[in-house]
């Protein structure tokens, strides 16, 4: 396998700093676990196979924004009316103010939320799920529950989950902390870390190396692309993007 040096590169983001995200495109999260074993970070930060993409062909890479929820501990009263019920989450809402994200949030980042252990609740769902795509996320990781999940997959939500539920937030769920340091699939996950997930699983990159591992990353998916292409013309299979090196280099030599 051919190697590269780890001389990052300073593509910036529109904060100034690196833009994280434009580093990982492309990247397959095998390889960026295989550079996060080369600079000696074994298993260290791989999300419990519990979480899952809800749907085949989901691939984000984005910096972490975190949710912290616990257990509400304190139940939803009995509504009157359907206007009421339908909304529930307004009442519960007014009387529990929510803990929300901030607003200057980094583009294409990914929320990556605890959910508290706590029993079923379906605190995503393909209303607010796509509501956060068009704030910028490129991503939802929970190690909770997600609701909604045959709409997820339709509007191609791109939501990591833990289990597929069914109840809703008012009486089982609060955030208690936005942007703190988290557990999330039993790794730890600050904001800023690196956070992705494709078919295979999902994975946090501390920050502190996330650049260094994107450079080890693409050299690694470049030798593997060279070698499959290799085995597609002796095999005489249609070569497709994802043996197309060239087009990842012209990427890169872009940024
Ligand atoms: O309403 C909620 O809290 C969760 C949900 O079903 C959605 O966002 O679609
Ligand atoms: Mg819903």
């Amino acid at each position: 396998m051919s190697t590269t040096t780890a001389t990052p590169q300073q593509t910036t983001g529109s904060t100034g700093g690196p833009d994280l995200a434009a580093l990982y495109k492309h990247l397959r999260v095998v390889d960026v676990v295989d550079a996060l074993d080369g600079i000696g970070y074994f298993n260290l930060t791989l999300m419990s196979p519990e979480l899952r993409p809800l749907w085949s062909g989901m691939r984000f890479w984005g910096p972490a924004v975190t949710i912290r929820a616990v257990p509400s501990n304190k139940p939803m009263w009995r509504l009157e009316g359907t206007q009421d019920i339908v909304e529930a989450h307004r009442i519960w809402f007014e009387r529990y103010p929510a803990t929300r994200l901030p607003d200057d949030l980094p583009p294409n980042h990914v929320i990556v939320m605890e959910s508290g252990g706590g029993p079923e609740v379906g605190f995503w769902g393909s209303e607010n799920a796509m509501g956060a795509v068009g704030g910028g996320a490129a991503g939802i990781i929970t190690d909770g529950y997600c609701r909604d999940t045959a709409e997820i997959e339709l509007q191609r939500t791109p939501v990591v989950a833990r289990k597929r539920g069914r109840t809703i937030i008012p009486g089982r769920i609060e955030v208690v902390e936005v942007q703190g340091t988290i557990a999330c699939g039993g790794v730890r996950v600050d904001p800023g870390d690196v956070v992705g997930c494709d078919e295979d699983g999902a994975v946090v990159v501390p920050a502190a190396v996330a650049q260094e591992v994107a450079v080890h990353a693409r050299a690694i998916l470049l030798a593997d692309m060279h070698a499959r292409r290799r085995h597609y013309d002796a095999q005489g299979k249609k070569p497709d993007s994802t043996v197309d090196a060239d087009a990842v280099i012209a990427y890169y030599e872009s940024l």
